[in-house]
């Protein structure tokens, strides 16, 4: 693996993926378009939009959107993500993203971004400090999450 630092990288690139992706987005009920990129250690750009729906918790953020397509592709490591809306505030990922983005480690830099392209960026270990994960111990395997048998949960009486 390269492992390309993400300084290396030029951060206008990711924010302008993550910029056109809002191009894209489907928010019919909030009127909220958000576009996110996220860029893998080895250099490659993966965008996504949110994606509303008439159910409206149906509705998927821009960043898991992108976590999603690059995961999909075989993705695992990562080393940033950009979130945009049209708004002067930064846009902030929620918990639920948070969280997704945690699976894949807690060193990625979350670059949040205004309408105008300036941007605050912290680790995701800030933004998620004591996030949810399952040791080794937990699953009753060696390798930890993904590694052995899918352990199914037991019904519960009624
Ligand atoms: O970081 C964020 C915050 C909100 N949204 C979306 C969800 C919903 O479609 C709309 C309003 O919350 O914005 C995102 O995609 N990313
Ligand atoms: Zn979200």
């Amino acid at each position: 693996m390269i492992d390309l630092p993400v300084m290396q990288f030029p951060v206008e690139k990711l924010i302008n993926t993550a910029r056109a992706s809002r191009e894209r987005a489907y928010a019919p009920y909030s009127g909220f378009r958000v576009g996110a990129a996220i860029l893998t250690r080895e250099g490659r750009l993966y965008s996504g939009c949110n994606i509303e729906n008439a159910s409206y918790s149906l509705t998927v953020c821009a960043e898991r959107v992108a976590i999603y397509k690059a995961v999909s592709n075989g993705e695992r490591q990562f080393a940033a993500l950009a979130v945009i809306a049209d708004s002067d505030d930064y846009c902030t990922p929620c918990g639920a993203c948070r969280q997704v983005l945690a699976e894949f480690g807690r060193e990625i830099k979350v670059y949040m971004c205004n309408r105008h392209g300036e941007y605050i960026v912290k680790d995701l270990s800030e933004l998620l400090p004591l996030g949810f994960t399952l040791k080794k111990q937990d699953m009753g395997i060696e390798g930890g999450p993904g590694s052995g048998p899918v352990r199914v949960a037991e019904p519960v009486d009624r």
